[in-house]
């Protein structure tokens, strides 16, 4: 219908190719869209929908933009979600027979994102694909455009693949259309929200496909050389990110890293869970930079550096070695402050080099881009000298790798003003000397503009008219413009040129022949400055593989200088690393709530875990008197020493964990259509099927979310399957309003109890917000109830039932009914514990033919259902 005229059915056959992008069609100065995509975009960008052939029965809505403002339209299209096809007239339309050619150049979507200024400077724009690998496995390719980089990791279970969606935090996933993408849907359900997703067609990610694609693209280079060899996922998943690129950009990125990969065990696992309740990257209420870890921690002056901050935050490492080599170089610069000073100094004036050189080899870079390029290698011998007094290999090391790129830095001098344009094609780009045929056309345009201002002083002398002007307009050109009135004193040899109602414009000859020569060198002028711009851009790229290593030093030494920088400001010590699987911190302290100013002073505490006798500590006291801020600091201590950071704390010994776990408070998932208490027993279970001897666990009021009785059960069960599985004896540090758990210290020999101190006065609760040993034995919830203002009345009311519930929850001697029976099988030399005394025959006989050994966690959950459904 609407393909009448030869420009719609050019318009039609490229949109085909382009179904699910709006389409920015180029016609002339403008960008149209037309159709649905012209409704879609009137109402996001909030433009006017008019349309074509008005009225007709072809009426086709059309909206626009102009070309050369188009920036934040599409900004504003992507962020939104949308895909953007950007299609160009690939012809000069002078040259064109009938109508011009037009292609689409480039698609933009939110992980396409070139035009750097509408990103986040020390955040990045990934893209990700997720592909399933060998059975049970799942492959991520994971790349940010506007960097190059490029990576790949497999992971084996499903938690970890939504663990690392959270740390790559992608605006879009690419997954493949049919059943694997759609399960893979499912399993990220809730992570999803948010994101784009695009779905390729499945034959992209074949195997064999993807295996030559990635290959291909980086001089055929073998698998084992990006250590992907074997893992199909990953491989797949590369395949899928090359495509999608290959497709969008028209042709690969330059830039693009040849892709490095991780599998489990090079980094510390953080699971999904974990990553949001300790608020490593972002907190839990508004999901923002701004009172997270990384909020804290983030002293960087770089936005290179402020990238890699988070990089290190959410990938802590295992081995000893690299992780003393990071606290060694932080070390150093905290003690020499003047250095560090210096340091952040000469960094705080170099751009974003990976950035700039994304820019640079897709050909995006503009004038402006290369000065900024060009200052921040200026600083680069500073760097390199400030450098040499450092003692410590990591530092020593990067020294070597800033490369001053002192030629490319002086070709850019050379060749590009100081201050340029943003513009490309008006020319003041280039510098003068750079090039002899520029230099000598600046001089002639110089010349014929002098001589063409002289004119006006020379003509108004020899006409005797005071009001002669030499004017200029596009149509004309160079005009002499003489009013009415001194009509009559015009030379004999003006020509008249245009009559306006009260002036006449002339010309002569010899203004036009300067005219020609200004004009003639000023056309040949623009295009020689933008095709030196362009060789000299070229040049540039040329180095791209030094400009990355090169920022990846710098980037580095920004964070290893802003670290010392707050381990100075905040008194944080070296913490000493071992194997021993110990975890002995002293004065330790909460890294985000010692620096919110409270109204309190923050109470340092500390601790003493190991794997031999105090693996499990059992945490009680008060609410509000600080459980949970001790555990996560715990956490984050281990994290941050882990990730190369020294700690807040008086001293700190610490054993490499291997992974942090955490069960922390009511974590709603409704997203993915589970409750509150099933997403918590689902956390549970990957913690007991996941935890070893090496790892550290937090669970903060387990089984809170159901019956005050099957709530303590599942604790109870889970403290003593922690305690008495060799296999998954991590340490674990347990708060619990349960007072009933401070028993298993009678029965388990590496559980201890602790408390948190408050001090009763007046029927109030004084928080002292110090830990001891020995648990608490009261909860005083009815008095921080109290605090929070709940009427007396209900208060009162309170006091009576406990009392009542309270004199019901002990037996005759005095004994809580818990700490008696039989208990489980294993702990025989202990004084047995059950917690089903009273249960009919046919629950023992249940409990005598158990063998606990071969439970799953989750066979243990339908056990305790069925051993309810029994009493
Ligand atoms: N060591 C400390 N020094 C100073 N203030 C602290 C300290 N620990 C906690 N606080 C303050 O007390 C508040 C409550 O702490 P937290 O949430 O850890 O208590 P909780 O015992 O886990 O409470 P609940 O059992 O109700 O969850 C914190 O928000 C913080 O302001």
């Amino acid at each position: 219908m609407s393909g009448s005229t030869p420009m719609m059915r050019q318009y039609l056959e490229i949109k085909e190719q382009y179904p699910d992008a709006i389409l920015f069609f180029r016609l002339g100065d403008f960008y149209e869209m037309f159709l649905d995509d012209a409704v879609t975009a009137s109402r996001v960008l909030d433009i006017t929908l008019t349309s074509r052939n008005k009225g007709a029965a072809e009426e086709v809505p059309l909206c626009g933009i102009p070309y050369h403002s188009c920036q934040p339209y599409i900004a504003r299209l992507v962020e939104q979600g949308y895909k953007v096809a950007i299609c160009e007239q690939v012809e000069d339309p002078k040259a064109a027979k009938g109508i011009v050619r037009r292609e689409v150049v480039r698609v933009v979507s939110p992980g396409l994102v070139v035009d750097t200024d509408t990103l986040e400077p020390k955040e990045n724009n990934y893209l990700l694909a997720v592909a399933a690998g060998r059975p049970g496995r799942f492959g991520l390719a994971v790349v940010d455009i506007t960097t190059g980089e490029f990576s790949l990791t497999e992971v084996s279970e499903p938690e970890g693949l939504r663990g690392e969606l959270l740390r790559f935090n992608p605006r879009e996933v690419l997954l493949a259309t049919g059943e694997e993408g759609e399960a893979l849907r499912k399993e990220l359900a809730g992570i999803l929200d948010g994101r784009r997703v695009e779905w390729l067609p499945d034959w992209v990610l074949a195997p064999d496909r993807a295996e030559g694609a990635l290959r291909a693209a980086f001089d055929d280079a073998p698998l084992e050389a990006f250590g992907c060899a074997g893992l199909t996922g990953a491989i797949r998943a590369a395949g899928a990110v090359l495509y999608y690129l290959e497709e969008t950009q028209k042709g690969l990125l330059p830039h693009l890293r040849p892709p490095t990969t991780s599998q489990g065990g090079d980094f510390m696992v953080i699971d999904e869970a974990t990553r949001r309740n300790l608020e490593l990257t972002a907190t839990l209420h508004d999901g923002r930079r701004k009172g997270s870890l990384l909020g804290v921690l983030d002293r960087t002056v770089t936005a290179m550096g402020g990238r890699l901050l988070k990089h290190w935050i959410n990938q802590p490492l295992l081995r000893i070695e690299p992780i003393q080599a990071r606290h060694e170089a932080v070390a150093e610069l905290v003690e020499r402050s003047l250095l560090r000073d210096e340091l952040r100094t000469a960094l705080d004036g170099v751009y974003d080099l990976e950035r700039l050189n994304g820019k640079i080899s897709m050909a995006h870079a503009n004038a402006k881009d290369l000065t900024a390029l060009r200052a921040s290698l200026e600083r680069l011998p500073g760097l390199v000298e400030l450098l040499a007094e450092c003692e410590s290999p990591r530092l020593i090391e990067l020294r070597r790798n800033i490369d001053p790129l002192e030629e490319l830095c002086a070709l850019i001098a050379a060749g590009i003003v100081d201050d340029p344009p943003f513009v490309l094609r008006d020319g003041g780009i280039i510098r003068d000397g750079f090039n002899a045929e520029l230099d000598e056309l600046r001089a002639v345009s110089r010349e014929g503009k002098g001589w063409i201002a002289r004119l006006e002083s020379q003509e108004k002398e020899r006409t005797g008219i005071s009001s002669l002007k030499v004017r200029f307009n596009k149509v004309f050109g160079y005009y002499i413009e003489i009013t009415r009135s001194h009509l009559a004193r015009v030379p004999e040899d003006y020509q008249r040129r245009q009559t306006l109602a009260n002036a006449e414009r002339y010309i002569t000859p010899a203004l036009k022949e300067y005219e020609e020569k200004v004009l003639g060198a000023e056309e040949r002028l623009t295009q020689l400055e933008f095709d030196l711009f362009q060789g000299l851009r070229r040049q540039v790229a040329a180095e791209g593989a030094r400009i990355q290593a090169t920022a990846a030093a710098l980037a580095e030494l920004d964070v290893f200088t802003a670290l010392a920088e707050l381990a100075h400001e905040r008194d944080y010590v070296r913490p000493e690393m071992d194997e021993s699987g110990d975890l002995e911190i002293r004065e330790g302290r909460h890294p985000v709530i010692e620096a919110m100013s409270l109204s309190e002073r923050f109470v340092a505490n500390d601790l003493l875990m190991d794997t031999r006798e105090n693996q499990i500590l059992i945490i009680t006291g008060p609410n509000m008197a600080g459980k949970s801020t001790f555990m996560r600091q715990v956490a984050l201590i281990v994290l941050m020493a882990q990730m190369g950071s020294l700690v807040p704390a008086g001293s700190a010994r610490i054993g490499v964990v291997d992974r942090i776990f955490t069960r922390v408070g009511a974590s709603d998932n409704l997203a993915r259509g589970q409750s509150t208490f099933m997403v918590e027993m689902t956390e549970a279970a990957n913690i007991l099927r996941h935890a070893t001897p090496r790892s550290l666990i937090v669970l903060d009021e387990i089984g809170r979310g159901t019956s005050t009785f099957d709530g303590l059960s599942i604790a109870w069960a889970v403290a003593e399957y922690l305690h008495d599985v060799p296999e998954v004896a991590a340490k674990t540090l347990f708060a619990t309003h349960y007072h009933e758990l401070i028993d298993l210290a009678l029965t388990r020999e590496r559980v201890r109890n602790y408390n948190i101190a408050v001090k009763e006065w007046n029927e109030q609760i004084i928080f002292l917000r110090k830990i001891v040993k020995g648990g608490a034995s009261h909860s005083y919830g009815i008095q921080v109830a109290r605090l929070a203002g709940l009427p007396r009345e209900v208060i009162d009311r309170a006091r009576e039932v406990l009392k009542n519930l309270e004199s019901g929850e002990f037996e005759g001697e005095g004994e809580p009914r818990l700490a008696r029976g039989k208990g489980r099988k294993k702990a025989a030399a202990s004084p047995q514990l059950s917690l089903f005394e009273s249960a009919a025959d046919p629950l023992r006989q249940r409990l005598a033919e158990l063998d606990v050994q071969c439970l799953t966690p989750l066979q243990a959950l339908n056990l305790l259902d069925e051993l309810k459904a029994l009493v």
